[in-house]
């Protein structure tokens, strides 16, 4: 469940009149979704019904970041890519503030979230990520990663070698091995570009093998391009647990995300280690929310040992070709 703000209807109609959108008919709440609290909303506009997703922010995502995110949108859908427009409010604003809080309303697109992608949806979504990369080139833009490296030492810190051990005896090991290695191995050298960071399936509509929507930017920074393909293939070519690497899916969206920006010999080399980077981040912030997500909290915290299962398969020596 993902709606930690309450609207009354007459709040939620004045909300929506500050768009030239028509008349409010309804506004569902959302189930999906951690963060923010995010509505379908459905609206009247002369004979033509019309729908749109409201979201408010959360604690999650910092307002002076909102510009980056909604511009990249914009950005991102005039050139082509499959991407929610934002919806600008009568004087041109991309969001507004709401009691303390910003709110923005953004294009509704159709489509489901796969959890079990097959390979030309792998494909499909391999396309996507690089027509972002490219697209994203002349975006003006800048933010740091907030995710990065520093984050994850900072929340697997804080988890401590016993919080960490509480999950899996053989976790601080694995850990500090390989948050010494990333630091001291991160290509930096490599080339930047805007990426997503957290194109995981539930941040993808499909219709079929057709990828309909990316969404959720709010991970979205400059950084290691290639650093996104790791992430992308961390969370797309496994068991949802981690326990099983899918091959044909692997294969698929590396071919997929090739046809449109191919790889330099250099990108492939770091792979193995930015893949190893990618489990990290995730390893470490479910790690973070597993200690620290309150028992009566409406969200479920996920796994955090299906990305230490990723981290160590990517470890292998045995696995070091994979994107060769
Ligand atoms: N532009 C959109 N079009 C259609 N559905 C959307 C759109 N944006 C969000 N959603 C729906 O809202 C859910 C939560 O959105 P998301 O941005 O992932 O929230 P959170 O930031 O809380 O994770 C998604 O799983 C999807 O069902
Ligand atoms: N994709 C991350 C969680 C990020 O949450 P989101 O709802 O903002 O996408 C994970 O799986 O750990």
């Amino acid at each position: 469940m993902a709606v930690y703000t309450r609207l009354g209807a007459e709040e939620m109609a004045r909300i929506i009149a500050a768009f030239d959108v028509g008349t409010l008919v309804s506004a569902k709440g959302i189930a999906e979704g951690v963060s923010n609290s995010n509505w379908l909303i459905e609206t009247q506009c002369f004979d033509a019904s019309k729908r749109f997703i409201l979201t408010i922010y959360e604690s999650r995502t910092e307002i002076g970041d909102l510009p980056f995110f909604l511009d990249l949108l914009d950005h991102l859908a005039a050139r082509d890519c499959p991407v929610p427009r934002t919806i600008h409010d009568r004087e041109g604003a991309s969001y507004r503030l709401h009691q303390g809080k910003a709110l923005a309303l953004i294009e509704f697109l159709p489509g489901v979230s796969v959890s079990e992608p097959t390979p030309g949806q792998a494909r499909a979504v391999g396309e996507a990520l690089a027509q972002v990369h490219l697209a994203g080139r002349d975006f003006p833009g800048r933010r740091a990663n907030g995710m990065g490296r520093d984050a994850w030492k900072q929340l697997l810190g804080d988890c401590g070698r016993e919080g960490l051990a509480a999950l899996d005896p053989g976790l601080p090991e694995l850990v500090e091995r390989e948050l010494a290695l990333v630091t001291s191995e991160w290509p930096a050298h490599l080339p930047h570009s805007v990426i997503h960071a957290d194109l995981f399936p539930d941040n993808v509509l499909m219709l079929g093998d057709k990828v309909t929507g990316l969404i959720d930017f709010y991970f979205a920074c400059v950084d290691v391009t290639a650093y996104d393909v790791a992430v992308t293939h961390a969370a797309w070519c496994f068991s949802a647990d981690g326990r099983h690497f899918l091959p044909q899916l692997s294969a698929a969206l590396l071919e997929g995300y090739q046809s449109l920006r191919p790889l330099s010999a250099d990108e492939r080399t770091a792979l193995p280690l930015l893949a190893r980077a990618a489990s990290l981040r995730f390893l470490a912030t479910r790690a973070y929310d597993w200690a620290n997500t309150p028992a009566d909290a409406l969200v479920t915290p996920k796994d955090p040992l299906a990305f230490a299962r990723r981290l160590a398969f990517y470890a292998q020596d045995c696995n070091a070709g994979l994107f060769a």
